[in-house]
């Protein structure tokens, strides 16, 4: 049975716990990050991202956000290191992101919204496919990082760009040659805390490696993430956008900090 889902009154956060029970589990994300609560962990390793621009396969539009799927069969393409034990690799990116500046990102920091969060999706190579590893509590690692207003982001372009081909629930086009590297800022200082997917099923198998640092996006930029649509082809178009989660309770949890 499908379990239809989305970001609206009838469907939204507040609805999902009625076909995901889970919803209300002890590990749930995204969360409200407070820095001075954080504690540094001088045990946790650099973060080692390794990405082949090869790897990149296409861009979809899935209903929910957009996503640029990687190939996966391989170790090209991976994380490791910082809280991690082992090899993750590459899925997909996607982002959330609002229908104006002062709202959008997932996570918070003491209570401050970002207008976009970027996740990096990556699967522990422990485990035989992204679908196994995604039910077990070691089983995933995302990389976010909070997207800020300022000067337009040149790196984003090639992304932004490819929307206009996948504007309608459904559509995908090819997308190659593309290092995700790319979008991430200059420092990959981090917090880290132990958590869920945040859409649907809200699996428990995601340790979060939040970045300190952010990127930027201009107001055009932000513009165009909301020129997509939550609605297929024929549909009454509906504007993609508030396509976030809200903050979820910490419930006793440790939130790590690679830096002082
Ligand atoms: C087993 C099937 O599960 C999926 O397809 C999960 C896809 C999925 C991946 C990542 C995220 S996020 N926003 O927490 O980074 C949510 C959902
Ligand atoms: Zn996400």
């Amino acid at each position: 049975m499908s379990h239809a889902w989305g970001y609206g009154s009838n469907d939204g956060p507040e609805k999902w716990a009625e076909s995901f029970p889970i919803a209300n589990g002890p590990r749930q994300s995204p969360i409200d990050i407070v820095p001075t609560q954080a504690q540094n962990d001088p045990s946790l390793k650099q973060l080692k991202l390794k990405y082949d621009p090869a790897t990149a396969k296409g861009i979809l539009n899935n209903g929910h956000s957009f996503q640029v799927d990687f190939t996966d069969d391989d170790n090209s393409s991976t994380l490791a290191g910082g809280p991690v034990t082992g090899i993750y690799r590459l899925r997909q990116f996607h982002f959330h992101w609002g229908s104006s500046d002062d709202k959008g990102s997932e996570h918070t920091i003491a209570g401050t919204k970002f207008p976009c969060e970027l996740h990096l999706v990556h699967w522990n190579t422990k485990y035989p496919s992204f679908g196994e590893a995604a039910s077990k509590p070691d089983g995933l690692a995302v990389v976010g990082v909070f997207l800020k207003i300022g000067s337009a982001n040149p790196r984003l372009q090639k992304v932004l760009d490819a929307l206009d081909d996948i504007r309608s629930k459904g559509r995908q086009t090819t997308f190659t040659n593309f290092d995700p590297k790319t979008l991430l800022p200059a420092s990959l200082d981090f917090w880290t805390y132990e958590g869920s997917l945040t859409t649907p099923p809200l699996l428990e198998s995601v340790t979060w490696i939040v970045l300190k640092d952010t990127i930027s996006v201009s107001p055009a930029q932000m513009a165009k993430f909301r020129s997509l649509l939550f609605t297929s082809e024929g549909e009454a178009p509906s504007c993609m956008a508030d396509n976030f989660r809200p903050p979820q309770p910490l419930k006793g949890r440790k939130v790590r900090a690679s830096f002082k």
